[in-house]
């Protein structure tokens, strides 16, 4: 039991440590101890007395930890507040995931700019340390490093922090440059029904990779002989298989073709990341690319990943429901456009300021500004497709949208078999949300939104979705256990917080 405590403050303080972007070494100083010491502690190797809790909590300015305890976060939200003023948009945990395993890619030193400090993300960086990747943040916390070490110590591997996230199967396309048989555990991530890894698997085999699904892991073996003959053609237009596809052509010495590749922001944000390596890619941005690897990559890369166009719907959707007037800065327009139109045409008032280019160079961003406006159901129905197509993880926000609108909006997720289900969730705070069958739905329009206490549903987006009705709903609501929005958005309490919203976190004690 007293281990078990110990391990549990240990995991809050090395968590308001990575939140406040400290290594232990910086958290030993301001404390006056040693970094072992810190180490110890964050192992639950060492009695901590209630004065060192304290001065930790002091330190990191941490209220988890005067707190005390590591159970789960929840919100409680005192809705009806419009917001105002601005707000900027953070990378994509999309692309910091992808970025992350490419890093393996490369012998030298990675240095990426500005990412997400957000669940997703630790879950990878887990998985990468216990393999033997040294990762640490670096300017106050702001950017990451990360140095692959000469041979990785793959049967060491953190399984519990491989299950939580899907991403870890874009370990496959690195990892097969790097040994001959691996293992890695089943994928997992938000509970959105069957999600296949099948086209992984063909992607890949074309590059000498063969994957055995069975006993909970996936078993990788590589034949060096091989490599594709003809162009890769992907069974599915999928973006993290599209990853994986380049992932596998980049250390090849010679050209791959690729069709029918998503051309998704994650997608681009990799191959922009792939050029700074060295790798020649054509085609960025369509369904057809030519990519020229290099058996070797030995480079210290220094690299900013994009800003995330759901986060950047997620703040639209917020001023949406809230009827507020709201700048929404650093917004990558290229992957918002159709979504706009659609908003366009259902009476959203916007503005749209003049595009500049992202860290990267490459993605344009706009500001936008978000105006209180009627809305009206939209003539047709709301419905995904590969880019550049509304964004399938953009159209839960648009069960909240419909609920704003006047008139009945027909939402048909073709895509995940349970993600529509979660948004009738809505009901519960008001809204009127018939599912018509696993796949559709029908908002009708406009709602008097109610306060309510409920769990947070099992997947991220319409887990956002209920906070933002929450926003929309005088009086106080609750949501608990949220750590499926922690697994994708940076701080989106306190950052909604300073544009007016009154969401406060709170754990059990
Ligand atoms: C880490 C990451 O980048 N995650 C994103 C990525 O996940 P990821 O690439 O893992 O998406 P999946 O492979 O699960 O594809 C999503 C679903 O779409 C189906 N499908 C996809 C493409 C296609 O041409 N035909 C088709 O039927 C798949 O069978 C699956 O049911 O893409 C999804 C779809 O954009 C996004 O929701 C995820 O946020
Ligand atoms: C479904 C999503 O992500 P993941 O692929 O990480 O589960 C999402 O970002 O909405």
């Amino acid at each position: 039991m007293a281990d078990d405590y110990l391990a549990r403050i240990g995991k809050l303080i090395r968590d308001a440590r990575r939140h406040r972007g400290w290594t232990q070494a910086q958290l030993a100083e301001s404390l006056g101890t040693s970094q072992s010491a810190v180490n110890r502690m964050e192992k639950g190797h060492q009695n901590v007395s209630l004065e060192m809790i304290a001065r930790i909590g002091e330190a990191l300015d941490s209220e988890i930890i005067s707190l005390g305890y590591s159970g789960p976060m929840h919100l409680r939200v005192v809705g009806g507040r419009p917001l105002s003023g601005s707000i900027d948009v953070k990378t994509s945990k999309n692309a910091c995931v992808a970025l992350l395993c490419a890093s393996l890619l490369n012998k030298g030193r990675t240095i990426l700019r500005r990412v997400a400090r957000i669940e997703e993300v630790y879950r990878i960086l887990e998985v990468l340390e216990s393999i033997g990747v040294r990762s640490r943040w670096i300017n106050e916390g702001s950017d990451l490093e990360i140095v692959p070490p000469m041979a990785l110590d793959l049967d060491s591997m953190d399984e519990e922090a491989a299950r939580r996230t899907r991403s870890v199967i874009m370990l496959l396309g690195p990892l097969m440059h790097r040994v001959d048989s691996f293992k890695l555990p089943y994928a997992g991530g938000c509970d959105l029904g069957t999600r296949t890894v099948q086209p992984h698997m063909t992607a890949l085999r074309p590059f000498g990779l063969e994957v055995l699904a069975t006993n909970g892991a996936y078993h990788a073996t590589v034949d060096r002989d091989v490599s594709p003959e003809r162009p890769v053609v992907l069974t599915e237009r999928g973006d993290t298989v599209t990853e994986n596809a380049l992932l596998a052509a980049a250390r090849l010495d010679r050209e791959t073709i690729i069709r029918n590749a998503s051309s998704n922001y994650m997608v681009q944000d990799l191959c922009f990341f792939l050029e700074r390596l060295g790798v020649e890619i054509e085609g960025i941005g369509t369904t057809t690319l030519r990519v020229k690897g290099r058996a070797e990559i030995d480079v210290d890369v220094d690299y900013a990943p994009s800003e995330d166009p759901v986060e950047a719907m997620s703040l639209v959707s917020a001023a949406v429901v809230t009827s507020s007037e709201l700048t929404i800065r650093r917004a990558p327009i290229e992957f918002l456009e159709i979504e706009l139109a659609v908003l366009g045409e259902m009476g959203l008032e916007y503005d749209s300021g003049p595009e500049y280019a992202a860290d990267n160079g490459r993605t344009r961003l706009v500001d936008l500004t978000v105006k209180p406006s009627k809305l009206r159901s939209p003539i047709d129905k709301i419905h995904p497709l590969p880019f550049p197509g509304l964004n399938i993880d953009n159209v839960p926000f648009f069960a909240a949208i419909a609920a704003m609108a006047e008139g009945s909006t027909l939402i048909h997720d073709w895509v995940y078999e349970n993600r529509a289900i979660y948004l009738t969730e809505l009901n519960r705070l008001g809204a009127g949300v018939k599912l018509l069958d696993p796949h559709r739905l029908l908002v009708e329009g406009p709602t008097r939104w109610r306060a309510s206490e409920m769990m947070c549903p099992p997947a991220l987006r319409p887990a956002v979705v209920i906070l933002l009705a929450m926003m929309a709903a005088e009086g106080t609501s609750v949501l608990r256990n949220v750590y499926v929005i922690n697994r994708g958005y940076e701080a989106l309490a306190e950052r909604l917080n300073s544009v007016g919203a009154q969401i406060e976190i709170f754990r059990d004690i």
